[in-house]
């Protein structure tokens, strides 16, 4: 069958490919219906990213957060029309040791390797997880994101230490939203306490224990454990916030992406025997156990839902684009395409 890839040629500038692909094959076959815009995706669709890597993964098609239903199952194991999140990440070997995220020989869509935005989806048996057939499909479309706190959650629990009485997360956009959400409800009797620039933003945090913005903490705040999900420039304050407020041997989880290295107090690292966790990407398993969180705590997707931004039907090329350029002016949520194209 012939398959159409929407791929970004340049900053701003997509066009369309067309694939053929035989259904003779194992893969399995997904419609996307809901897409969502990653921070990530528009580094590359801004041109942000930097030449080099511009040069090197273009051209692509972009997207690695998003839903879709089963069209074709060479095996019938999924009945057509199952509603499934689908995994972006792609493996090519196993490691006792290495998660597979963090394999260089992993392929990761929308960087270096085509995403979602196709008119179909070819995917190995192992790289999509049904949801719940009743989930608002525009929280479900940002699981990919979810899997993202998730992981580093699970990365956390094997590696720092045991007392947990109070979590700091930076960010006040969508990941440290998530990662504090997640947090409070795996850890009930924790204190978190979020730290973010906007008040607006830590507003809608209602359900964390404390909100403080980065230029008014009082002095007597100390935490156990940090969540940084800032990412840029920003993300050299927040650690070196949270270097100054963790009690020692505590741990701090590194999520947000910089273009460039940034500077942080290594002293203050040693002196108080802080483990550094650095969290990238996710696997299948991490969306298993999304999926599953979204089961145990039905009411976690309602939270979720307030993180629905823009909305954009996407009928074209012109509609990719409004998409776009629509979540580069919003300033809180995941913009999410209805893909009709
Ligand atoms: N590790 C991984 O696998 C993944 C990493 N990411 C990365 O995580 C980062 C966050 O993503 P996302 O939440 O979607 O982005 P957002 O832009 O929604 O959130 C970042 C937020 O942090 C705020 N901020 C800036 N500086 C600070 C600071 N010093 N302390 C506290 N908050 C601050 C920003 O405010 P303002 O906008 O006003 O500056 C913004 O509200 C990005 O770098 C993204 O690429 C995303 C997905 C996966
Ligand atoms: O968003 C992400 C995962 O959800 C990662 O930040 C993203 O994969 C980083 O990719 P790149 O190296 O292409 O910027
Ligand atoms: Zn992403």
């Amino acid at each position: 069958m012939i398959n159409q890839v929407y791929r970004l040629v340049s900053p701003r500038q997509f066009e369309v490919t067309y694939q053929d692909f035989s259904l003779k094959s194992d893969m399995i076959v997904v419609r996307p219906t809901h897409l969502s815009i990653c921070n990530a995706d528009q580094r590359y669709y801004t041109g942000s990213r930097g030449k080099e890597a511009m040069a090197k993964k273009l051209p692509m098609a972009l997207i690695h957060e998003g839903i879709g239903k089963v069209v074709y199952d060479p095996k019938g194991e999924f009945v057509n029309g199952t509603k499934v999140v689908m995994v972006p990440n792609d493996p090519t070997a196993e490691d006792s040791f290495i998660a597979e995220n963090y394999l260089r020989s992993s392929r990761f869509r929308s960087s270096g390797y085509d995403g979602f935005m196709q008119d179909y989806v070819f995917l190995k048996r192992d790289r999509l997880v049904e949801i719940p057939e009743e989930m608002n499909p525009y929280v479900a479309a940002f699981t990919e994101l979810i899997t993202i706190a998730m992981h580093s959650i699970t990365r956390f629990e094997s590696r720092s230490h045991k007392r947990r009485n109070t979590f700091g997360v930076w960010g006040d956009g969508n990941l440290g939203f998530i990662m504090s959400l997640i947090l409070k409800k795996k850890y009930p009797e924790s204190k978190v306490i979020s730290f973010g620039k906007t008040q607006y933003k830590l507003d809608r945090f209602s359900f964390v224990d404390e909100t403080y913005l980065i230029d008014n903490i009082p002095e007597s705040v100390e935490i156990d454990h940090a969540f940084e999900c800032v990412g840029g420039l920003g993300s050299q304050y927040a650690i070196n916030q949270s270097i100054d407020l963790i009690v020692p041997e505590g741990s701090i989880s590194i999520l947000g992406v910089s273009e460039y290295p940034v500077e942080i107090n290594t002293r203050m690292i040693l002196e108080k025997g802080i483990i550094l966790i650095g969290s990238s990407r996710s696997g299948r398993i991490d969306f298993q156990n999304t999926v599953d969180l979204y089961k145990e705590y039905p009411d976690i997707v309602d939270y979720f839902s307030t993180l629905i931004g823009e909305v954009q039907t996407v009928t074209s090329i012109q509609s990719i684009i409004e998409a776009f350029e629509k979540d580069l002016t919003s300033s809180w949520g995941k913009t999410i395409m209805e893909w009709k194209i």
